[in-house]
């Protein structure tokens, strides 16, 4: 019996995601104690999925260390642990992979040296990606652990896109440029946009909002990221849960000189204290959404300014692309946020873009057009599958 089942660990900010895939199984058919998620056709069978969320917040799991202490524990309950022999693999989401990592990299201890180095580039990532290579290396020494990295479907930006206008050597020297982040998910997303339209990849022109806790925007030629909003860390760009996104980097003096901050507290300011949760109190949107029924001024401000944030992009994207034939939303709140995705693009007609009022408010769990049928620009909700693509990313690595 060859061994073709891939355990898939994401670490996001706020969560842990895990799924173990069996990529011998060209259509779904196993699943386990009612466990396994709903999906279509894919190539690949979830035995067991699940997420720990909220890590590191009050009335939940302390780190990622602890969330996975966890899922191994609830893996191995089911039978289904790390020891299991039909595992072919591990594949770890790594969301920095600098300038050396752009395509998926079996996992040896000089990998994980070079993923660590790259810790101060994402603070809030790497750690607990690294937590998650540890673990489960010590668990099985034998077993390939394959590194997928959120920065690689971007390596194909022209210069154009990837430079700031800052001295060049200085940024040389110190790797600055932008390198963007939840690629996974935009390579996946704009391709499940292009089949939602029965076309090809190589046919569209896509604008993909990623809204999840993290958030970003990519514009997708051809198949080909050519911009991306995330930039050096994935602070840059949109208003996120906690992050600030887009800021006047002169902000940063100001608050050192004027506020008396020193760079460590400016830095958790703007990535654990800004964004909807500095603007609000919350960053989930689902709460923001309740106290703005509740006619809450703040919560309806961090919203405004969070839609407002992403109309700009979406203009931006709009005109890097010249054509584009998709806007697709995805990740927990552009798939489950119908106010987010009406208040982004209202107003857009002239752009070609005319949302749906009632294909939008309507719930669903798979890929589907949101826009009216007179629409020159598709508007989609496409949920992304992060866990899948890097499952057989990692496959394809270990069984070529
Ligand atoms: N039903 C919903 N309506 C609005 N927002 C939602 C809903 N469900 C989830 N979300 C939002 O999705 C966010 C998490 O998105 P997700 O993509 O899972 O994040 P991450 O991977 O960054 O941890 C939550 O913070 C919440 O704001
Ligand atoms: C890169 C990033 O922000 O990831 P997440 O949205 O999972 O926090
Ligand atoms: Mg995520």
């Amino acid at each position: 019996m060859t061994a073709s089942r891939v355990l898939v660990l994401n670490s996001g900010s706020s969560s842990l995601k895990y799924q173990l895939l069996d990529m011998s199984r060209p259509s779904p058919a196993t699943t386990l104690n009612g466990a396994a998620t709903p999906h279509g056709d894919d190539s690949g069978s979830r035995l067991a999925s699940g997420i720990v969320e909220r890590i590191g917040e009050e009335g939940s799991v302390a780190d990622h260390s602890e969330a996975l202490g966890v899922v191994s524990k609830e893996l191995r309950a089911r039978g289904l642990g790390l020891d299991s022999p039909e595992l072919a693999a591990v594949g770890h989401r790594v969301v920095h992979g600098g300038s050396r990592f752009t395509e998926p990299t079996l996992i040896t201890d000089e990998v994980v040296a070079e993923i660590e180095k790259l810790v101060p580039l994402a603070p809030l990532h790497n750690p607990a990606n690294v937590t998650g290579i540890k673990v489960a290396r010590e668990l099985r020494p034998d077993l390939p652990q394959v590194a997928v990295f959120d920065t690689a479907f971007h390596a194909t930006m022209p210069e154009a896109a990837a430079r700031y206008a800052i001295d060049r050597a200085t940024a040389d020297r110190y790797g600055v440029r932008r390198y963007g982040f939840h690629g996974t998910s935009h390579a996946y997303v704009s391709r499940a946009t292009a089949k939602l339209l029965g076309k090809e990849p190589s046919e569209v022109n896509v604008v993909v909002l990623h809204l999840g806790n993290g958030a970003s925007a990519s514009a997708v030629r051809g198949g080909v990221c050519v911009d991306t909003s995330m930039g050096l860390t994935p602070l840059e760009g949109l208003v996120m849960g906690t992050r600030s996104g887009d800021i006047d980097p002169a902000v940063i003096f100001h608050l050192s000189r004027v506020g008396a901050m020193d760079v460590d507290e400016i830095d958790d300011l703007l990535n654990k204290r800004s964004g909807l949760v500095g603007l609000c109190g919350d960053n989930d949107m689902r709460e923001i959404g309740r106290r703005m029924a509740e006619r809450d001024a703040s919560a309806q401000l961090a919203f405004d300014i969070y839609v407002h944030r992403l109309r700009k992009y979406v203009g931006a994207y709009s005109a890097v692309l010249g054509r584009v034939d998709a806007i697709a939303f995805t990740a927990g709140v552009g798939e489950n946020s119908a106010a987010v995705r009406e208040a982004a693009l209202r107003g857009l007609e002239p752009l070609g873009i005319e949302i749906d009022a009632v294909r939008n408010a309507v719930r669903g769990t798979v890929a589907r057009v949101v826009s009216t049928e007179t629409s020159r620009v598709a508007v989609a909700v496409v949920p992304t599958d992060e866990e899948l693509e890097i499952a057989q990313q990692a496959y394809s690595l270990v069984r070529p």
